[in-house]
């Protein structure tokens, strides 16, 4: 088997493989070095025409920690995220520390092979459609990549989808109501959940909270450092607002104009930020 064809395992997968899933996700990957990171990208170039909009990205994700992703409007965030999640062609190289993916540049694989490779990706979006399926239950969304992945036992898609449900505080009396009938924060929960029952190693969060009340936003952020302190997994967060990058981020990256200015530990580049632009930020929300 190449290593473009490596497989997700999903706890349905793993089940029929292994036995019982390891309840604690760091167990999962043992194979990941702690102090490796799970996550690499260098010198990523994209373009759209004859723009460039990404100018030589490096960057780093290590297993277990929320790096957060903060610049102007324009600077290239979504666009880092969707080539993060194979949605974009680019340049550059970008690795996976995850069996079966080592040594791999993921930018020079064909379509079909990052199809695959996807499955240790998940994306939650400001936008739900962009990701969720608005006819479909929410508990169709959660499953939907376990049924991608061939498991076709009503029960047991069913137990997986309510217990994924239920992690994220999703109300389950209404877990047959399609997207459209759901409120924002409720959206953003069905995406996590998909995210935990396709068994994701990588979250990639695309202004996840922008238009919910704060109060939505503080239980939405709860649930995700929850998610967090139990190594579910490592994450981007892209985020216009710098309150919800610290609540939640270990590290930041600062983006100007598709290139990285500033990067470091969270409360270091927020208390003592060096570059101008940084600053202006950082004095702009105070
Ligand atoms: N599909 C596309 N085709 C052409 N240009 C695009 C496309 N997608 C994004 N761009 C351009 O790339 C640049 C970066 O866009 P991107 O959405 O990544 O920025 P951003 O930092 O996320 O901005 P915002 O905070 O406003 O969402 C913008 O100038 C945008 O117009």
């Amino acid at each position: 088997m190449g290593a473009w064809s490596t497989r997700c395992r999903t706890e349905a997968t793993w089940r029929s493989s292994f036995g019982d899933f390891p309840r604690d996700p760091s167990s999962r990957r043992s194979a990941v070095e702690a102090d490796a990171p799970l996550l690499e990208v260098r010198g990523l170039r994209k373009a759209y025409g004859t723009t460039e909009v990404l100018k030589g990205v490096d960057l780093e994700l290590y297993p277990g920690e929320v790096l957060g992703v903060v610049g102007a409007s324009g600077s290239g965030k979504s666009t880092l995220l969707r080539v993060l999640h194979l949605d974009e062609d680019a340049e550059g190289e970008y690795r996976l520390r995850l069996p079966g993916l080592e040594g791999v540049n993921l930018l020079a694989l064909d379509p079909y092979a990052k199809a695959r490779v996807r499955c240790h990706l998940a994306l939650v979006h400001q936008e739900a459609s962009a990701v969720l399926r608005m006819g479909f239950s929410a508990l169709t969304n959660v499953v939907e990549p376990l049924l991608l992945e061939g498991q076709r036992t009503f029960s047991a898609l069913r137990e997986r989808g309510l217990e994924a449900l239920a992690r994220v505080d999703f109300p389950l009396d209404r877990v047959l109501y399609p997207p459209r009938w759901l409120s924002g924060g409720q959206r953003q929960r069905v995406q996590l959940a998909r995210a935990l029952a396709q068994g994701a190693a990588i979250l990639l969060l695309d202004e996840p909270t922008t238009g919910l009340d704060l109060l939505v936003q503080a239980t939405f952020l709860d649930s995700v450092r929850r998610l967090k302190a139990q190594g579910r997994f490592a994450m981007v967060l892209v985020s216009h607002d710098l309150g919800v990058v610290r609540a939640v981020s270990d590290r930041i990256l600062v983006l100007l104009e598709g290139r990285v200015v500033e990067e470091g530990l969270a409360d270091q580049v927020l208390e003592d930020p060096q570059h101008p632009y940084t600053q202006d930020l950082v004095q702009a929300r105070l």
